[in-house]
């Protein structure tokens, strides 16, 4: 198993299989790659099955036990399927997706293997929906969630970024989740890191403070130090349990990160805020292997370590003075500013 000079364990990681989507989220970082808009046909760099399978071979020999697939919009990729069926035997195949195209894939891809889902769902009124994602396709994300759950994908996760444009549909969506099996809820902090419009944040803490005078129970999870609290229905029948992520300035967090992130065009990334990519060549096994040693190598947590702070203030670390900034790397919304 890999392990960074801070001691963290690479256990996971994400592989963005498209920088492509159907939606056009207003706050959406897309996994740090910058814009989702553009042409929905394939794209030439974006990495072949064979590719994205030998990634995850080496990941697999490298320890690392569970591969989120991401995107864009990975269900654009018409060998998803093929992915989840061909990947490693033991890896935990999980995949995270506006939802819009699941319901009628969903009973294929758990033949194919996989394990679990996370759908974004930011609404349950269907304009908000709409002004939020860009996009009329509602109706098509509560089939793909209720599809996924009679197929038996178990847990299916609402992925809700909480931001000034959704706080007030949280408590709707924890009485969906609390009602309804095998349903849970992320309540993921708005990143305006890469997305900008910081002044579109909400005080996370009243978040947790809400959901703590709701909750019977509370657990913490390792990876990224999470809380996740368990919230009975009105009629005192069910459970739900929600998950707040909730990495801004949060240095817990970065401490308890074991994951690398695989761009759509096939460098391996560090860390989300960071922009240091490294290409791994023409992804022959050992090219790819030689990267996964180089990028863990090179891991630092994010906030506590690249960002320190200084009077209160977060600040680049001097240490990494040199290193280009996430807004310099990316190609930014530039009509969003
Ligand atoms: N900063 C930061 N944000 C993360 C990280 N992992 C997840 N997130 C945030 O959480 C969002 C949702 O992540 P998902 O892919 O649905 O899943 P997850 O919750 O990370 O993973 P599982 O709980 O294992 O399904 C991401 O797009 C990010 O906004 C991370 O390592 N760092
Ligand atoms: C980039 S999307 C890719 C997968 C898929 N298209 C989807 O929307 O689920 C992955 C997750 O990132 C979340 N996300 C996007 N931008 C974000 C931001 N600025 N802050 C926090 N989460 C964000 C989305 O809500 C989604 O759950
Ligand atoms: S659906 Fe996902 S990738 Fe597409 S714009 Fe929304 S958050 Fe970004
Ligand atoms: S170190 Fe980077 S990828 Fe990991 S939790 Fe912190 S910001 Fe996210």
């Amino acid at each position: 198993m890999l392990v960074d000079g801070f001691g963290r364990e690479l256990t996971e990681i994400r592989v963005s299989l498209t920088d492509r989507c159907n939606f056009d989220c207003v706050y959406c970082h897309n996994e740090g790659l910058g814009d989702t808009r553009g042409p929905m046909a394939p794209q030439d760099e974006e990495l072949s099955t064979e590719a994205v399978l030998r990634v995850l071979s080496v990941a697999a020999d490298l320890d690392v036990e569970a591969v989120k697939l991401t995107g864009g919009e990975p269900m654009l990729r018409e060998d998803l399927e093929e992915i989840v069926r061909r990947a490693p035997d033991g890896m935990e195949v999980s995949l995270t997706t506006n939802g819009s195209m699941l319901a009628d894939r969903a009973d294929g891809l758990v033949e194919a293997g996989l394990e679990r889902v996370n759908v974004s769902q930011d609404a349950v009124d269907p304009e908000a929906f709409a002004e939020i994602t860009q996009s009329g396709a509602y109706d098509q994300v509560i089939e793909g969630v209720d599809a996924a759950l009679d197929a038996g994908l178990d847990p299916v996760k609402l992925n809700m970024v909480v931001f000034e444009g959704t706080v007030e549909y949280v408590p709707q969506l924890v009485d969906r989740v609390a009602e309804r099996d095998g349903l849970r809820l992320q309540l993921i902090e708005y990143m305006p890191e890469i997305a900008g419009h910081p002044e579109w944040a909400v005080d996370i803490d009243r978040v947790h403070e809400w959901l703590a005078e709701r909750a019977d129970r509370i657990e913490t999870r390792e990876m990224h130090d999470r809380k996740r609290y368990f919230i009975a229905d009105g009629d005192g029948d069910g459970e739900g349990m929600v998950e707040v992520v909730d990495p801004v300035e949060n240095t817990d967090f970065c401490e308890n990160c074991h994951r690398v992130r695989v761009t759509h065009d096939g460098s391996l990334k560090g860390c989300l805020n960071r922009p240091r990519v490294h290409p791994m060549g023409e992804l022959t096994e050992a090219e790819i292997r030689a990267a996964f040693h180089e990028v863990v190598a090179d891991r630092v947590p994010y906030y506590g370590e690249f960002m320190v702070q200084e009077d209160g203030e977060w600040v680049r670390n001097e240490e990494y003075v040199g290193e280009r900034t996430v807004v310099e790397h990316i190609s930014v919304r530039a009509d969003d500013d």
